[in-house]
């Protein structure tokens, strides 16, 4: 393999921070302690990745996770595990069918949207319920893009704004903030995590060259910038983790498969490791002696994301080294309690974790 392009100002992450954040297990702790996510997507034709998402979350140590999806997903979501909580809110094919219906006049059309606008108010409080009970959102993982989805993703990112709540946004929910970028724009609880295609999309609608240069910051770094300082965690080879100040590459060796599926389980290890982050923030003992500073926070949102990443490519090896090109993300899925445990219990890192500087 040939060595990877230099980067401008990669700082070499430390993983202490990472280690800052995992909740120790009592017998006195209570159930939500570990982290409540919730997962906002799930459509007629992708129930795969909000399952991996929701189960990634759980398996790295989330006590509980909604996924909130179209009503026509939920049947398929809830039979591939029953210790998701399933909520089929999106009323997607009931809006279709009665636009199909609907005469073609202006009475049936007001008549048709004022039922359309009920079944929305409906899901809006539903959806309110919800994640004024969980701590993390994310926001992409086959949501699809279809219009009623994105309508109510959007809806939801503006509460888990007004709420400054987290949210990890990926997918689908990509292409929403490609089309409306000021819905995070400046919000620094934001983590965006395009894949190649969707990274170089996003710098086409904020006008940043997506290809590193000699003597530019990296462009995740500029993308950050760009959105007011969201932390952007670009996929790929090695991932790239910017929060506009700090930047951080991720060069553990991952499998050699690239199964559809790996994005997804990426979102849920970032969601438990940043709902750790703000249940330790809400008892105030949020790291080593419970500062509660911002920089800290920054300092933990970005370990939370390294942390994530690390993960993902590890349980990847690991299970391309049992199943080969057979492997799947179901695969890489049942790899995360053991990776993690052994990790927790050895207590040492997972190498090569200061392998991260370029250049
Ligand atoms: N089992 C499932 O239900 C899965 C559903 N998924 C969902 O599928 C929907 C579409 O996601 P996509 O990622 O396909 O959409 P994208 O629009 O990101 O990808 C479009 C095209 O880009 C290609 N591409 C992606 N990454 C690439 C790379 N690194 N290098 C070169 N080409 C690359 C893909 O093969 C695809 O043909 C999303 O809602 C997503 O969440 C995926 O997450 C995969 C698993
Ligand atoms: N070339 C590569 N070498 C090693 N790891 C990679 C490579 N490309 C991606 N990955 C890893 O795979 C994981 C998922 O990244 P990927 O680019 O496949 O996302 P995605 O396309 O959004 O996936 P999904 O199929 O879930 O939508 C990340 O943790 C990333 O580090
Ligand atoms: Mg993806």
């Amino acid at each position: 393999m040939s060595s990877p392009q230099p980067l401008q100002g990669v700082t070499e992450p430390s993983f202490a921070r990472y280690r800052e954040i995992i909740p120790v297990l009592t017998d006195s702790t209570h159930k939500g302690q570990g982290g409540r996510v919730c997962v906002l997507g799930g459509s007629s034709e992708y129930t795969g990745a909000p399952y991996f998402s929701g189960m990634s979350a759980l398996r790295l140590g989330a006590d509980l996770c909604h996924i909130i999806c179209a009503e026509d997903a939920s049947t398929a979501i809830k039979s591939y595990s029953p210790d998701l909580i399933v909520h089929p809110l999106i009323r997607t094919r009931t809006i279709e069918q009665l636009e199909l219906m609907t005469a073609d006049d202006d009475k049936s059309r007001a008549a048709t949207k004022a039922v359309v606008d009920k079944i929305h108010a409906k899901a809006k409080d539903e959806l309110n319920g919800i994640l004024e009970r969980v701590h993390v959102l994310v926001i992409g993982p086959g949501l699809s893009r279809d219009a009623t989805m994105q309508r109510v993703a959007k809806y939801a990112i503006q509460k888990a704004r007004s709420l400054f709540m987290p949210v990890v946004i990926d997918a689908d929910g990509l292409f929403l903030i490609q089309n409306e970028p000021e819905l995070i724009q400046g919000y620094s609880r934001a983590v965006l995590t395009p894949n190649l295609v969707e990274f170089a999309r996003l710098c086409k609608e904020k006008k940043i060259n997506a290809e590193e240069q000699a003597g530019e910051q990296p462009a995740a770094q500029r993308l950050s910038h760009a959105f007011g300082g969201v932390v952007v965690v670009q996929k790929g080879r090695h991932d790239i983790i910017s929060s506009g100040t700090t930047v951080h590459a991720v060069t553990n060796t991952g499998g050699l498969k690239r199964s559809g599926g790996q994005g997804d389980l990426l979102t849920g290890m970032i969601a438990t490791s940043l709902a750790w982050i703000v249940v330790a923030r809400r008892s105030n003992q949020a790291g080593a002696g419970g500062e509660d500073s911002q920089a800290k926070n920054h300092v933990h949102f970005l370990a939370a994301c390294y942390g994530a990443c690390t993960f993902t490519r590890r349980c990847s090896q690991l299970a391309f080294e049992k199943h080969g090109r057979a492997v799947q993300s179901s695969d890489i899925l049942a790899e995360i309690g053991p990776m993690f445990a052994g990790y927790v219990e050895q207590a040492r890192p997972i190498a090569p974790w200061s392998e991260a500087i370029y250049g």
